[in-house]
């Protein structure tokens, strides 16, 4: 049967270390006008000047990461789509990034080649950002429209407090918690500010107050990235009974000079190494996959600003990459979304 097929999605690399390839990558991505906000002419101008020095940086970071079957981010996908189709016996299970290859648009050509009629649209982020699932669902629409390939589609929402997902994010952490430790940070993906104002359907409340995403109610917490990272934090918690002192959350990656919801991680270790933590355990439950803002952002760097601050150790908790529960947990929320009547 191969009527109803599932996509996942997940984000994109280079297609290799070398600098002209992540300078195409980064191009791509960059130019997206989900995730560079920007009226064109100032996002091409922003994007150029981004372009001058962020290719050798970035290629030089991934270099200290990448694998011999390529990046982790694509391979670790790779093996997780694999599992997932045991999973599903609905029908094929395809994988696309949004930048760079395999794209979403050969994903869904093929998809559609093989008899799909149906197609579950999986973005593989457990938050909502416009710059991560609304670029997905945008691109898979307009390539399905574009090319008339007669696909109805469902989207997975994002999963940041479903039990299944939370469930195994908690018992793939269980070996670390269990190694001791004095501190967990929760590590999420950072976002321009402006990016939640903008998604904000009331207009009136994000980042007004300390507690503002803490607090936010059905309406907003749909939209407000921060609060979703704070409902996977807190559901992660309770689950793995972390008291309230043991852990902390703060957000990474920022780019740029504008202002990123905060904490920022970069300040967050150096302030936790002054409090005196020594072996500090983080996790990054905005990415579903190990990347490089995992691997080299927190598993290198990260490590070493910590130790050179006055920590002894920090443990990276590997992402649920293809992990056997949640490839099932996966194939479970995939099936229970339902079709557009
Ligand atoms: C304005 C810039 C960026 C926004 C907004 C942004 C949001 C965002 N990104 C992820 C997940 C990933 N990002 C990754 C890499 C990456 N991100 C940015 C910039 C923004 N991200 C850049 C420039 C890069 C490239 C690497 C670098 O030069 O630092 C990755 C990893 C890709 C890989 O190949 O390993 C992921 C995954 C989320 C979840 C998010 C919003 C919530
Ligand atoms: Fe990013
Ligand atoms: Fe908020």
């Amino acid at each position: 049967m191969t009527e109803h097929a599932l996509l996942l999605v997940n984000l994109g690399s280079p297609s290799s270390t070398d600098t002209g390839d992540v300078r195409r990558y980064l191009n791509q991505f960059l130019m997206d006008p989900y995730v560079i906000d920007l009226p064109w002419p100032l996002r091409r101008l922003l994007v150029s000047l981004i372009l001058i020095r962020r290719p050798a940086q970035s290629a030089h970071a991934y270099s200290s990461i990448w694998w011999y079957e390529g990046s982790p981010l694509v391979v670790l996908s790779r093996r997780l789509q694999q599992v997932v189709q045991s999973h599903w016996t609905n029908g094929p299970v395809e994988l696309a990034m949004r930048y760079g290859e395999p794209s979403i648009e050969g994903a869904l050509k093929r998809l559609a080649a093989q008899g799909a009629k149906r197609v579950t649209l999986a973005p593989l982020y457990p938050q909502f950002a416009e710059s991560t699932v609304t670029t997905v669902v945008e691109e898979a629409r307009r390539v399905a429209g574009r090319h008339r390939l007669g696909l109805e589609m469902a989207v997975l929402p994002p999963f940041y407090e479903q039990p299944a997902y939370l469930d195994v994010l908690a018992k793939s952490a269980q070996p670390y918690l269990q190694r001791g430790f004095d501190h967990l940070l929760l590590s999420f993906h950072g976002l321009p500010e402006r990016h939640l104002h903008k998604a904000d359907p009331t207009g009136a409340h994000c980042l007004r107050g300390p507690d503002c995403c803490r607090q936010a109610q059905a309406d907003v917490l749909d939209r407000c990235y921060r609060a979703q990272c704070l409902r996977t934090a807190e559901g992660f918690a309770r689950r793995a009974g972390l008291g309230e002192e043991r852990w902390s959350v703060s957000f990474q990656s920022r780019l740029g000079r504008a202002k990123w919801i905060g904490p920022y991680t970069e300040e967050r270790l150096d302030e936790l190494a002054a409090q005196g933590v020594k072996k500090l355990l983080v996790m990054c439950p905005a990415f579903v996959t190990d990347c490089i803002e995992t691997l080299e952002e927190i598993g290198l760097r990260g490590r070493e600003q910590f130790r050179a601050a006055g920590g002894e150790d920090l443990v990276l908790v590997p992402c649920l990459n293809d992990q056997p529960d949640w490839a099932a947990a996966l194939a479970g929320l995939c099936r229970g979304v339902p079709f557009p009547a």
